[in-house]
């Protein structure tokens, strides 16, 4: 009985443990052939979503571009610098105006004509307006209009800015861009050898008249020394690749004591430098329109807490950017050393004018002065032309700056901007829906760039040896009259029929550039008035024969600007008076 028992137990057991292990086995096996199954299902779905997105699609291809390695892409093929140049043999190579890069899983097409630009930027700007996201800049350190994607906010920020720097409202800056260039003028007399601290002064003296009212002094100004902390800040931020945050985003949430994640300390840093360029001024501007504020404040006996406004006084701020939008606002923050939404909005719309508006303005500046010395004769045919315009008792006047008065002058203005073009990868765009272009399949969320130095680089476009400086692609030569003032004589006009450069200098579609008109007139004013006071020459060797600076850029990281480089900063310059 014992041993039945026993023998009941063993075959019980046995029996117990060959269902468990028959149901083990099967179970292991089901549970594979379900895994196997659902990860088999996951990968044919993701597989279908991203069929056309690897290129996959035969009826539907990428864009040409150079050869992809498994995982990373082109990642090793993507320059360091001058990646426009490296862009455009590309082009060449793959006979496209349209390339397909893959850069840290990313998308990235290049288009390396003004009609594939024009044709996605400007026609479909409602896919192609918005901006890759910069994790540095948009989540540790506050948003910026130059990096917002598309949406509410930057229709808000731009509106401030469209209203402000509209054409029709020109003549609210000239008289800041004028008195910034006497200064310009008087500095560059006195020590000609610091001429680049001197453009750099007078960018950032127009940005805060124009912005603040503020009117700096002419040297050592703490508020320029400010912005150029400020803008030195922001290139380091933005610079593409520094941050290992931007190319894993989930990096920022680490908290900041972790090892390696000091770029939260230095996000934070930066937020304060920004904060304290672009508050303060701002702030003045408010407490100084007094007349928009409330003095003082009622103290209701019923609603203890709730105040209620005394008295208002006239205001004492300039008429500047900033004014003339805190007029506009609908709900201001009663308290005068607090903004409300609306006014924070205006303050960092404003604060942006720095980026967009100073190193823009010096590169640019730069560019002329190199091609004056490297091409002595376009020099020479400006200023007979400036001499017969304005004559020899004033200097230059906005009225002057006409392009059928100065046509020529006109000419190395149009032709500074081709000829080394400032942003000439534009800034990028990002698509934020799938699209196809002459077939070719176009990812949602792919980053945009318009080789803007292959576009106007185009011999087809802009005449032949588009690599030299050469004004008169854009002159006739006339035998109208056309007499002003003194009697002034210009022996060329502007040939209607060539392609605008403007058209792409400042970007495209809804992102194009909003300080244009701005950025191009004070540029006009300073080239006339250098020619017009100075002779631009390179500097003098010992052997007494001048020594021609070579033609050498440097891509500057924020924008990718193209800048002249570090040696023709340092040797390019002699300036003589002419006039001043
Ligand atoms: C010679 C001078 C200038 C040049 C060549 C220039 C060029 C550009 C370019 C190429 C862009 C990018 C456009 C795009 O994404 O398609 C841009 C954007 C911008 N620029 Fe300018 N700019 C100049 C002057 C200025 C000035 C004086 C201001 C301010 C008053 C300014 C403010 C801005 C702003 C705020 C943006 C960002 C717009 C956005 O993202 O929606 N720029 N600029």
């Amino acid at each position: 009985m014992r041993y039945s028992s026993n023998l009941n137990h063993l075959y019980t057991h046995t029996i117990s443990t060959y269902i468990r292990m028959h149901f083990i086995e099967e179970f292991s096996s089901m549970s594979l052939t379900l895994i196997v199954s659902f990860v088999t299902l996951i990968l044919y779905i993701w597989l279908r979503r991203n069929w056309q997105r690897f290129g996959w699609d035969s009826s539907k291809p990428l864009p040409p571009g150079p050869k992809k390695l498994p995982f990373f892409g082109n990642s090793f093929d993507m320059p360091s610098t001058h990646q426009w140049i490296t862009f455009s043999k590309w082009a060449d190579q793959f006979d496209s105006d349209i390339l397909h890069l893959k850069v840290a899983g990313g998308d990235y097409i290049v288009l390396s004509s003004y009609k594939a630009s024009t044709d996605l930027l400007d026609k479909r700007s409602g896919i192609y307006s918005s901006r890759p996201h910069v994790t540095m800049i948009q989540d540790l350190w506050d948003g910026d209009l130059l990096f917002l994607p598309y949406g509410e906010s930057l229709h808000a920020h731009r509106k401030l800015f469209h209203q402000e720097f509209h054409p029709t409202n020109s003549s609210l800056h000239r008289p800041h861009e004028k008195k910034a260039t006497i200064v310009f003028l008087n500095n560059l007399t006195d020590t000609p050898e610091e001429w680049l601290k001197h453009i750099e002064h007078l960018t950032g003296t127009t940005i805060l008249a124009v912005a603040y009212g503020i009117h700096v002094q002419p040297k050592d100004d703490p508020n320029i020394a400010a912005v150029e902390k400020m803008i030195s800040v922001f290139k380091a931020a933005a610079m593409p690749g520094a941050f290992l945050v931007d190319v894993f985003p989930i990096l920022k949430y680490i908290p900041s004591w972790f090892p390696g994640a000091s770029f939260k300390q230095k996000a934070k840093a930066w937020r304060g430098i920004f904060q304290e360029t672009i508050t303060p001024p701002f702030m003045h501007v408010k407490q100084a329109m007094a007349s928009f504020h409330y003095y003082g404040y009622l103290t209701y006996s019923k609603y203890p807490r709730k105040k209620k406004p005394i008295q208002q006084v006239n205001g004492t701020a300039e008429d500047c950017f900033s004014l003339r939008c805190l007029q506009k606002v609908k709900n201001p923050d009663p308290r005068p050393d607090h903004l409300s939404e609306e006014e924070e909005i205006i303050k960092e719309t404003v604060g942006t004018m720095y980026e967009g508006g100073a190193d823009t303005g010096i590169t640019a500046l730069r560019t002329f002065l190199l091609a004056m010395m490297c091409f002595p004769e376009t020099q020479q045919e400006a200023q007979e032309e400036l001499d017969c315009v304005v004559g020899r008792e004033r200097l230059p006047d906005y009225n002057d700056l006409d392009e059928s008065l100065l046509p020529y002058v006109s000419a190395i203005v149009i032709e500074c901007f081709r000829w080394q073009p400032i942003v000439p990868l534009a800034f990028p765009h990002q698509s934020v829906a799938e699209d196809t272009y002459k077939g070719y399949y176009i990812p949602k969320g792919s980053i945009v760039v318009p080789n803007v130095w292959r576009i106007l680089q185009d011999e087809k476009m802009y005449g032949p040896n588009t690599d030299v400086f050469n004004p008169k692609r854009w002159l006739l030569p006339t035998s109208d009259i056309q007499q002003r003032g003194l009697g002034a004589v210009s022996r060329w006009k502007l040939n209607p029929d060539m392609p605008d450069p403007m058209l792409v200098s400042f970007g495209f579609g809804r992102r194009v550039c909003p300080g244009k008109h701005m950025g191009l007139s004070s540029f006009t004013m300073n080239v006339a008035t250098l020619l017009y006071s100075f002779n631009i020459t390179p500097p003098m060797g010992k052997d007494g024969i001048l020594i021609k600076p070579e033609i050498k850029y440097v891509s500057v990281p924020l924008y990718l600007l193209n800048a002249p480089s570090n040696l023709v900063q340092k040797t390019m310059l002699q300036l003589s008076d002419r006039h001043y």
